[in-house]
């Protein structure tokens, strides 16, 4: 009988545990459970006395150099002392594991467990606090350069476009849009006056989702699988950005953007050059994601992603932002 080919597999959580214990000379009582199938599969372990996040990365999503180059970022920042999950080196001295799944080569890393909880909707003092760990991390990366992707206006707009293509018709009212406002955000960015933006590395997610806060109001950060090279103020812009889809009531919303703000400009300041771009560099972040959820039908949205859906996430995702913030 002909044996099929495999695009995509989710490994069993009692291999990984088996992997993981032998890998970093765990205790034989660790447990592993699968947290999350996305964009790459994630697994919760727990040791005795300690837990630890196993990431396994999709094949071909990041070669090896570029999570290195990951790792290396988030050793910086832990030397640092700013609060990021960080990676942890196996038996062997390495960050890096190799994991021969059906599909073909796979990375994985064992993180750190940020401390605490994911919360949707916080206080005003944690939003400040989010600002000021996001300033830290810029000031720190500020001028330095990453062996990966730099977030241009044309992987922004134009990469992010070819990969929606596909998936909907240039005749759609949606399609239209996103056209027709690409020239406009491009012309933007390319007008802007880059002296007076800050560059160096940039996560391209921070928002509720990808921290956690403990008991004691302490905020830790992770996932920075698409960090990369850009203007800093495109996080700032994704955060704001995302604020206006968690925080409905508008009062309460502006005032955790102030919040975070003032949190941000206690370390660093914010160009007015750079605050008169943010809200059109959050339309751009929306291009950004969309376009990787069709560059990743494959693998992993297509449990979501068809043409209704991409039509409501442009006509009241994208269009309605673009429309409230220019
Ligand atoms: N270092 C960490 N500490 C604690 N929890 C974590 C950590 N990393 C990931 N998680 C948990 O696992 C979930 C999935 O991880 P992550 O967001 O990195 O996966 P992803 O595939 O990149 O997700 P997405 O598809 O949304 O980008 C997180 O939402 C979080 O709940
Ligand atoms: N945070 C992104 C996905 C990548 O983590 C989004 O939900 O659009």
């Amino acid at each position: 009988m002909k044996t099929f080919s495999v695009t995509s597999s989710i490994i069993s959580s009692s291999d990984i545990a088996d992997f993981v214990c032998e890998k970093y000379a765990l205790s034989p009582n660790t447990t592993c459970r699968l947290l999350k199938t996305g964009i790459n599969h994630t697994y919760r372990i727990d040791t005795d006395n300690e837990s630890f996040i196993f990431r396994l990365y999709s094949c071909n999503w990041r070669t090896k150099q570029e999570i290195a180059e990951e790792l290396k970022l988030l050793q910086l920042l832990k030397q640092n002392d700013i609060a990021v999950s960080y990676p942890i080196s196996n038996r062997s001295e390495n960050l890096i594991n190799d994991i021969n799944a059906p599909e073909g080569l796979r990375y994985a890393v064992l993180f750190s467990f940020a401390k605490g909880n994911k919360v949707l909707n916080f206080s005003e003092d944690i939003h400040s606090e989010i600002g000021t760990l996001m300033a830290r991390i810029h000031q720190q990366t500020k001028g330095l350069k990453l062996n990966r992707i730099t977030y241009t206006p044309e992987i922004l707009l134009n990469q992010s476009l070819n990969y929606i293509k596909p998936f909907l018709s240039d005749e759609t009212e949606e399609m239209q849009f996103l056209i027709e406002t690409r020239f406009i955000l491009e012309k933007e960015l390319l007008n802007a006056n880059t002296k007076l933006l800050r560059t160096g590395i940039v996560h391209m997610d921070i928002w509720f989702d990808n921290l956690n806060i403990s008991d004691d109001n302490k905020v830790t950060l992770f996932d920075f699988d698409f960090c990369g090279n850009g203007w800093l103020c495109l996080d700032i812009a994704y955060y704001i950005l995302q604020l206006h889809s968690t925080e409905k009531d508008d009062t309460e919303r502006t005032a955790k953007i102030n919040a975070f703000y003032k949190g941000y400009e206690t370390i660093e300041k914010i160009s007015d050059e750079e605050k008169r771009l943010i809200p059109i560099l959050g339309v751009c972040m929306y291009y950004f994601y969309l376009g990787v959820q069709c560059n990743r039908f494959e693998n992993w949205s297509n449990t979501f992603l068809n043409e209704v859906y991409l039509k409501r996430f442009i006509a009241v995702l994208i269009k309605g932002y673009y429309e409230k913030v220019t």
